[in-house]
């Protein structure tokens, strides 16, 4: 007996001797960096804590005295929409660097900055700043793709990608999107009273719906009716569509994707979660089932056309992944080729959905209450629409006429993304030790150090963003870079740009350098092809409760923005999924103009 508590003694010991050694090794790393350290003296990483510590986040707060809990809720997943600048001034500033400092902890050595100049190296240099190994397990699921790779082979995947979003798919993305929108108002026109106003809370849920469908048609030749995904059936030995398998997917990124598909198909009914197991094992037996069929569709139908391509991303795909290239390779059509093999064309297939639908989603969803909450916004915006679009109603709205001039539009999505950037952080690995120069020193770390982009600390830094393009009737403000002010983006007359060019690592919703989001021009376009549909003959408002003034309203709202939560990214809570009569939801006013 007292041999195996020996034994038990000895390993327990052994097990937390590890934390104490790393935190020991990164206390003397630090002091070579010369920067500021805050002290936790756990592994925020630590899969326990990660399952835990936002759950459970309120009773800390309430339990904890302060000066413990102001620094544990730095290790706290998403707390970067909450604390803002807090750690930088509170911790870091004191002593001696207010925009980067390193958190000393039991597990890796750990860099955050806002710092431009900084940040601008880490994305600028993906061989020295590389991906990081979590993000393999979720993004990794159905095989190597862009985003999981590193070195030459993302050389490889980045070109395909790169390639196939390109003008054509704009033009598809916007055609897309309007038609969606469409389909959205129509649904909107059947609710309405007879002045022509529709209030509901699923407002939130249709900017999801729009966006897959987007993904699902722009993106994979997959055209869907507005009103046909509620019932349409799945195919001949499938139990989810394509649609359905998708979002079981996506949605299970916050865990549930990590299990195994065995696990999930025979997961016991008595135990809770049944349902989500049975849906993901399912998703993922049938996610690249569904994807493989479309491909040897898209296959067979550009055959047909005599190799002419389809300005869908699915189309183009193909097509680049045809090329020959590497001999040493085959795809899946077996001819000696490039690049991607049929399972790497799954697999960057899925994260395009994966990495442009909750991001594009929840940046349209923010700014549909941002514009409830800033009817003064809504109303600038109006005044470019009416100039832009057509004045006939029926007349189609064009993608290369309008894009273009809706520079206010597109000033909205930019600002929206300053202050709710989808990804509160972007963060990187070292494999080796790395070096950092910037006009305050040079930065050294340590090999296996995680950094840390706070994409929310760096949007907010005065010296780029205060008072910046004051328009005439605007007032300046201390904290300017704190309001919500489209027209900081917009340049005097005369400028050679019209849009504020921010300076280099400054402005990183979609990160930077040669893994820059290539999404972007794909989630822009979509953007301003959704608010030119909804607002060119209506006009969003958010219906007030029960004897609420209008100071009340715009609060409420405010307190809806603020609470969010970042699960894969920043999303308000409480709004999707919410049934019309239910008080939780946040109720929105559309009506005609
Ligand atoms: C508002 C919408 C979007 C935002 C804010 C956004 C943001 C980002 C960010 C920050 C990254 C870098 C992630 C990192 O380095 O850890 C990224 C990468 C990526 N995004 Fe987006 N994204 C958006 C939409 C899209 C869309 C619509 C697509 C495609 C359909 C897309 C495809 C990708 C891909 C493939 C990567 C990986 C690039 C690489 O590693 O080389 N994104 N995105």
């Amino acid at each position: 007996m007292a041999s195996v508590l020996l034994i038990c003694g000895t390993l327990v010991a052994a097990y937390f001797s590890t934390f104490i050694y790393c935190l020991i090794r990164n206390l003397f790393n630090v002091r070579k960096t010369g920067l500021p350290a805050i002290i936790v003296p756990f592994d925020q990483n630590h899969i326990l804590w990660m399952m835990f510590s936002v759950p459970y986040q309120q009773w800390f707060r309430e339990h904890l005295p302060e000066v413990v809990y102001s620094r544990l809720s730095l290790c706290m997943y998403g707390w970067e929409f909450h604390e803002k600048l807090r750690p930088f001034e509170k911790f870091s500033g004191p002593r001696g660097n207010d925009k980067t400092y390193v958190l000393v902890t039991c597990g890796r050595f750990e860099l955050w900055s806002r710092d431009a100049e900084v940040c601008a190296q880490i994305v600028g240099r993906p061989r020295d700043f590389t991906q990081l190994d979590i993000s393999n397990l979720f993004m990794g699921k159905f095989g190597a793709n862009v985003i999981t790779s590193d070195g030459d082979k993302w050389t490889r995947h980045r070109k395909v990608v790169a390639s196939v979003l390109n003008e054509r798919i704009s033009k598809a993305v916007f055609n897309e999107s309007v038609r969606q929108t469409q389909g959205l108002l129509g649904e909107v026109a059947a609710k309405a009273d007879s002045s022509g106003t529709t209030e509901t809370n699923k407002m939130f849920d249709w900017a999801k719906k729009i966006t897959i469908h987007v993904l699902s048609g722009a993106g994979m030749g997959a055209s869907v009716q507005w009103s046909d995904d509620s019932s349409e059936k799945p195919p001949p030995g499938f139990k989810q569509t394509y649609i359905q398998s998708i979002k079981v997917v996506i949605e299970g990124v916050t865990g549930p994707l990590l299990l195994p598909r065995w696990l999930c198909l025979n997961y016991p009914s008595f135990l809770p979660g049944y349902e989500t197991a049975k849906a993901m094992g399912y998703a993922l037996d049938e996610f690249p089932k569904h994807t493989s069929n479309m491909l040897d569709n898209e296959r067979r139908r550009t055959q047909a056309r005599g190799s002419v391509t389809k300005g869908n991303i699915m189309s183009q795909l193909l097509q680049a992944s045809e090329q020959p290239a590497d001999p040493d390779l085959k795809t899946s059509t077996g001819n000696s080729a490039n690049a991607l093999s049929e399972r790497e064309m799954i697999s960057n297939l899925f994260i395009f959905t994966a990495a442009g639908f909750d991001t594009t989603a929840n940046t349209i969803s923010y700014a549909l209450v941002l514009l409830a909450r800033y009817p003064q916004w809504q109303h600038w915006l109006l005044e470019e629409i009416d100039e832009i679009v057509p004045k006939d109603p029926s007349e189609e709205l064009d993608h290369v006429a309008v894009f273009p001039r809706a520079t206010r539009l597109l000033a909205f999505m930019l600002e929206v993304l300053r202050h709710y950037s989808p990804l509160v952080h972007i963060s990187k690995q070292t494999q080796t030790a790395q070096t950092i120069p910037t006009s305050r020193g040079t930065i050294w770390l340590p090999a296996y150090s995680t950094v840390y982009i706070n994409s929310v600390a760096l949007h907010l830094d005065p010296d780029v963003w205060c008072n910046l393009n004051l328009a005439d009737n605007e007032q300046g403000s201390d904290k300017d870079e704190f309001r919500f002010r489209p027209t900081r983006w917009i340049n005097p007359p005369g400028s050679a740009q019209p849009l504020f060019q921010p300076p280099k690592g400054a402005y990183l919703p979609w990160s930077g350098g040669p893994r820059v989001c290539p999404g972007q021009k794909m989630a822009q376009v979509e953007f301003c092809a959704v608010f030119l549909t909804l607002l060119r003959q209506h006009e969003i408002g958010a219906v007030p409760l029960e004897n609420e003034s209008r100071e009340d309203t715009e609060k409420r709202l405010e307190a809806r923005i603020q609470n969010s939560m970042s699960i894969l990214t920043s999303q308000m809570k409480d709004v999707y999924d919410v049934q019309e009569g239910d008080p939780k939801g946040l109720k929105m006013r559309i009506s005609r103009r």
